[in-house]
Formats: structure tokens, C-alpha cells, sequence
């Protein structure tokens, strides 16, 4: 493990009796780094939040936090952790205060250091002021922030944050967002969300998973790379079959458009121009266009999750309204 790996998994599998949710995942996390975790519904990314942060058992495999072992020192490794589950668990009869002084005994910050830590991670959160008001009379966004306050209060290392702007304003998420961002300077942050501009405004590394396995391992600069490299567009004046662009090595896929206009969808380290350009002029088939496509961000989900990347952008991708929140 180097010196800034927080977060080391190996192997991980779970099973819920003959179900693999989560097959053979392994990743790293380190300092000042938020890491995000995409997928569709049902893709595993909960079980695999809920085995790091220590409240689920594997099946195989293992997870290291900051140097602990989770299974042969759950203790020491748990300590490091801070999590938000997607059900923030907020009492909504306590104040915030009463909450977060709670949280902090559980998290066993030693008595005389309390106030201090409440102090802190209610100024990291945006809470000043709201310390005597009932969670329960707060706003969504503001029950968030004290779900992150109790996430962040005992200063682990590592935060693990499942869904955080689900049910928000855009105010708000917005404000959550920059929360995430700020905690990913001191911390390592694992940000589960299904919402794909959040991973492009929040993150530094993209992580897809489908079907319990991933994908997509991703610096947000790769991802850029990839987003640039993978596809060509392609016009011709007698257009091939498609299946003769589909022959040609690297390409995964083609699609039709109008006017003799093709979308080649290939592997990012395997670009396919060259070829094309020899099987125009072969063929004579009045190559007049080609130019590198672009795909957003949830055209590469799409592709990577259901095999299919349906359409292609220009420089500024077109999201539709319910991933865009
Ligand atoms: N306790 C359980 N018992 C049986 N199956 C479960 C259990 N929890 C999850 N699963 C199944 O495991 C798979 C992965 O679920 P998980 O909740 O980890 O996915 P997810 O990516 O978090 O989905 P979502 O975005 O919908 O929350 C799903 O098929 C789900 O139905």
C-alpha cells in the first residue's frame, strides 16, 4: 500500500443467496482524492459502500483502510471511516447539537475534545446557527449537512457518502457539491451517485460498476481522453455497408445517420482512421468527411452499462433534464 493509499480493495464479492451483487471489484482511494461511483439501479454500488464502511460482510476479498484490515481489525479499520448511508440516519427529535455531541461519543472523540469537533464539522458543514434548532424542522439540504457533520466529526480519513443530493434543490445541490469537493482537499471521498454531472463537477476519478462488476476505472482526465478518442464521424457520398466499417479491427460499433453520415463508435487505444481512409479510396466511396466524435458522460455510462452509446455530441454535451439535476 503507498504512503497515501487510504483505501485499498481486493477481490471484493458479494452474494445475496445465488445473486452476485458485487463480483470480483478491485480499486484504491487515495488523499486528497474524491472518487466517484457510477451505475444504474441495482449495479451493486450500495453493497459495495456498506462492506467498505463496514456494515455489510463480503463474500470474498478484502478491504484495508488506512493500513487496518476491515475483517481481522474491524475496530481500528472502522475508526477511519466516516459514512453518510443513503438514508441519513438523523433523529429528528434531537437538536443539531444534542446529534452531533451523540455522534461524536460514538465515534469516540475523548469528552474534552467534543465541543471542539461539533464546532468544527458544524463549520465545515455551514451549520453555525442552526445548533439549537430540532433536525426534524430543518430543510432536506440542511438535514444533508448534519448528516455529513456526523459523517466528518471524528476526522476519518476516509468519507463514504451514498447518494448525497438525492431529493435536493438545485440550490442546494449545489452548495452540497462544493461541500464534497471542499472535504476531498483533507480526506479521501467516495461519492456514490447516479447523477453524471455530479461525478464530472465533483471528482477526480470515475469508477462505473454493472451488474456488480467494473467497467470504467478513470482519473477525470482519462475520462476526458476517453470521452475525445472513442468515437469518429464519417460521411461518404456511396456509403459502405455497415458491416464493412464493423470488420475493421478496433471498431465496436457503427451507426447509421442521414445523408451517407456514420458514427463509429471503437476502442480507445485503437483508432480506426487509417483503415477507413484505405477502404474509401478502394472502394472509391467519396470519403468527404472524418472527424472525431465526442462522447458525453452518459453516452460512455450507456455504452459501457447497456452496450449501446445512443448518439454523439458536439463539444457541449446534451443532458437529458433527469440525469441533469
Ligand atoms: N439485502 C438484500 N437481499 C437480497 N438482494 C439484495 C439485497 N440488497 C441488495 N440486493 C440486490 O443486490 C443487487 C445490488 O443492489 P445494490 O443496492 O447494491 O445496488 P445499487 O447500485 O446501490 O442500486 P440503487 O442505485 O438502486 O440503490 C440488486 O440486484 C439488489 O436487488
Amino acid at each position: 500500500m503507498s504512503h497515501n493509499t487510504l483505501v485499498e480493495i481486493r477481490n471484493l464479492s458479494r452474494f445475496y443467496g445465488a445473486l452476485q451483487a458485487v463480483r470480483d471489484v478491485s480499486f484504491t482511494i487515495r488523499q486528497g482524492e474524491v472518487l466517484g461511483f457510477l451505475g444504474p439501479n441495482g449495479a451493486g454500488k450500495t453493497t459495495t459502500m456498506q462492506i467498505i464502511s463496514g456494515n455489510l460482510a463480503p463474500s470474498g476479498g478484502s478491504v484495508t483502510i488506512a493500513g487496518h484490515d476491515l475483517l481481522e481489525d474491524p475496530r481500528a479499520a472502522k475508526s477511519q471511516i466516516g459514512y453518510l448511508p443513503e438514508q441519513p440516519p438523523l433523529y429528528r427529535e434531537l437538536t443539531v447539537d444534542e446529534y452531533l455531541d451523540y455522534c461524536a461519543a460514538l465515534n469516540h472523540v475523548p469528552r474534552a475534545r467534543r465541543v471542539q469537533a461539533r464546532d468544527n464539522a458544524k463549520e465545515r458543514c455551514g451549520l453555525h446557527g442552526v445548533g439549537r434548532r430540532l433536525i426534524g424542522n430543518l430543510s432536506k439540504g440542511f438535514q444533508q449537512r448534519v448528516g455529513i457533520a456526523q459523517a466528518i466529526i471524528h476526522l476519518p480519513p476516509v468519507v463514504i457518502l451514498d447518494e448525497p443530493t438525492v431529493g435536493l434543490d438545485p440550490i442546494q445541490i449545489r452548495e452540497i457539491r462544493a461541500l464534497i469537493r471542499e472535504l476531498g482537499k483533507e480526506h479521501g471521498v467516495i461519492l456514490s451517485t447516479h447523477i453524471l454531472p455530479e461525478v464530472q463537477a465533483t471528482c477526480d476519478h470515475v469508477q462505473i460498476i454493472n451488474k456488480g462488476e467494473l467497467v470504467l476505472n478513470e482519473s477525470i482526465e482519462g475520462l476526458e481522453h476517453h470521452m475525445k478518442s472513442a468515437s469518429l464521424t464519417v460521411a461518404f457520398h456511396r456509403p459502405p455497408a455497415q458491416a464493412a466499417l464493423e470488420k475493421l479491427p478496433g471498431v465496436k460499433s457503427v451507426r447509421l445517420e442521414k445523408e451517407g453520415r456514420m458514427h463509429v463508435f471503437h476502442e480507445p487505444e485503437k483508432n480506426p482512421t487509417d483503415d477507413i481512409l484505405r477502404l474509401a479510396v478502394d472502394n472509391n466511396l467519396g470519403l468527404y468527411e472524418i472527424r472525431p466524435g465526442r462522447l458525453s458522460l452518459e453516452q460512455i455510462f450507456l455504452e459501457l452499462t447497456t452496450g449501446v452509446a445512443d448518439g454523439i455530441v458536439n463539444e457541449t454535451p446534451a443532458i437529458p433534464a433527469e440525469l441533469a439535476t
